[in-house]
């Protein structure tokens, strides 16, 4: 539905009790259970909370952090404001986990009409070291923290936060001044495939102007749908936007909070993982022997901490078929010996930024882009190997003004997947209500839940038609490391390369 069509008729509550509930007598069994499950849902997730004992606790010393507050209620405010459809709803799903747009209406039109909610906990384990966000208040406050390697330690309850979800429409302005008065902080969305400033974007800047809003961050999002040069671009338009406003000064920060992109906090703890965008051979022809350098790799480190000389490998690696003509592939085992930022060289990577990592391995490996795609990480900590994905379809514009409805995925057809930095074309094999399931060309290191786009052969160009969701995936046989001589030459290729 275009969305000036929205009437303020539309905005009737659309979960009143029918005439049907009353006439039948159903509703005051319906409310008896509803109250049943909320006690019994509260009564289960109260236990692992904090006891709140008003014989015991002075309240005249509590403070918003005290264990016994923090564990039982949220205490922060924060809510998404910013121009209709920027991505308010998507942004707080994708860090609390809690869809907040709940009534029929909202989901039929996916337009925010009240006040949505969710609260999480964040928390951290190992100093500051890994923080993480659960939805909801009745998470446990301590849980184990759930990575190889640590399953003896408790994560710690750091805070305990609200998201206040404010709609963009025009007419809902007095909803989103509700929702401002409550704030302790907001989050600006400023979607980064439209022009800025969109009216309701000044709007609402002038309305948490008004009230002293202070603290205020800038979200720059669906930066997957722009150019780096457009997104520049439009990070100056926002700066002269917010000069003279509360917002004067907030940190803007690219993201896509369909996609998760930029939305993690940035985990130092995991085995390290990293995704291969480039790939080298940095020896010059001729070169001797003694001098010949290691196949080198260039990408960016997802999770976890790299070092030098710490043995990894590369997956998928080396593809092939077994004597049964089955298709196999061999993980690539190597050592970094270097690391690189630009010029500087570092004893160890962390997460962010791109990375240029020295290996021990064959350069022949690496020569010419081979290893783009591929994922460089701890060895044993990497994902399978998938080759079948499922997902849905979403729209594309082929030219500046013009929006094309993209055609429902079809049987049979070919398209063209990016799994992580991997792009493979896939043949839809077999589609069932959204989903569909594909044959990828060539196999995939990644995990369920990893995030694919879409891309469709459109006037000769590969067009982005869409996202999806792995939600499953045949796992290819891995052959384990060869045992001695892991890195030598000849033990990188033991099948043909057919
Ligand atoms: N491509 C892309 N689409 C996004 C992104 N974030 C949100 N969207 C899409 O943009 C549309 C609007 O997102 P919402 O989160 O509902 O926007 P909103 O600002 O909450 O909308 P209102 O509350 O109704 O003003 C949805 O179809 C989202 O899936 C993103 O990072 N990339």
């Amino acid at each position: 539905m275009p969305q000036n069509e929205l009437m303020e008729g539309d905005l009737q509550q659309k979960n009143e009790v029918s005439q049907k509930d009353l006439m039948e007598g159903n509703l005051h069994r319906k409310i008896k259970m509803f109250q049943k499950g909320m006690t019994r849902t509260a009564k289960m997730s109260q236990k692992r909370l904090m006891k709140q004992d008003l014989g015991e606790l002075d309240v005249a010393k509590l403070h918003p952090l005290s264990p016994e507050v923090v564990s039982c209620q949220p205490t922060t405010n924060i809510g998404t404001i910013g121009h209709v459809a920027h991505g308010k709803t998507t942004v707080v799903r994708a860090i609390s986990g809690v869809q907040t747009n709940r009534f029929k209406c909202e989901l039929e039109r996916n337009i925010t009409m009240k006040l949505g909610y969710a609260n999480a906990k964040m928390k951290t384990a190992l100093g500051l070291c890994a923080t993480s966000m659960s939805c909801g208040s009745g998470e446990e406050d301590n849980p184990l923290f759930d990575e190889p390697g640590y399953e003896n330690c408790r994560m710690k309850l750091l805070r305990h936060v609200s998201f206040v979800d404010c709609p963009g429409h025009e007419i809902l302005m007095a909803t989103m001044l509700n929702g401002a008065t409550i704030m302790d902080g907001a989050f600006l969305l400023v979607a980064a495939n439209e022009s800025c400033p969109q009216p309701q974007t000044l709007e609402h800047l002038s309305a948490v102007d008004i009230l002293n809003l202070q603290n205020i961050v800038i979200l720059q999002n669906k930066v997957d749908l722009v150019s780096e040069h457009q997104a520049k671009n439009q990070y100056q338009a926002i700066q002269e936007m917010v000069k003279g406003t509360a917002a004067e000064g907030a940190p803007v920060i690219p993201i896509a909070a369909r996609l998760k992109y930029n939305i993690d906090v940035r985990d130092f703890v995991s085995p390290p993982h990293m995704i291969v965008i480039r790939s080298f051979d940095v020896n010059k022809p001729g070169c001797g022997v003694d001098e010949t350098k290691g196949g080198v790799v260039g990408g960016s480190i997802t999770r976890g901490v790299m070092k030098v000389n710490q043995v990894v490998e590369l997956r998928p690696g080396l593809l092939g078929k077994d004597d049964s003509g089955n298709r196999i592939c061999q993980p690539i085992y190597t050592r970094v010996i270097s690391l690189f930022a630009e010029q500087n060289e570092l004893q160890f990577a962390v997460p962010g930024g791109l990375i240029g990592v020295g290996t021990t391995m064959d350069p022949a490996l690496s020569r010419c882009d081979r290893l783009v795609g591929q994922i460089l990480g701890e060895v044993g900590t990497l994902p399978d190997v998938s080759v079948f994905l499922m997902r849905q379809l979403l729209g594309v514009r082929t030219q500046e003004t013009q929006m094309v409805k993209v055609s429902k995925l079809r049987k049979g057809e070919t398209i063209q997947v990016n799994v992580l930095s991997m792009v493979s074309k896939a043949k839809v094999v077999a589609l069932n209500n959204g989903r569909a399931r594909m044959q990828l060309a060539q196999p995939v290191c990644t995990r369920s839940g990893e995030k694919v786009a879409l891309s469709r052969c459109i006037e000769k160009h590969w067009r982005l038609i869409g996202w999806g969701e792995i939600l499953g995936g045949n796992t290819l046989d891995v052959r384990p490391p060869v045992p001695s001589g892991l890195y030598s030459r000849e033990n990188q290729a033991p099948f043909s390369q057919k």
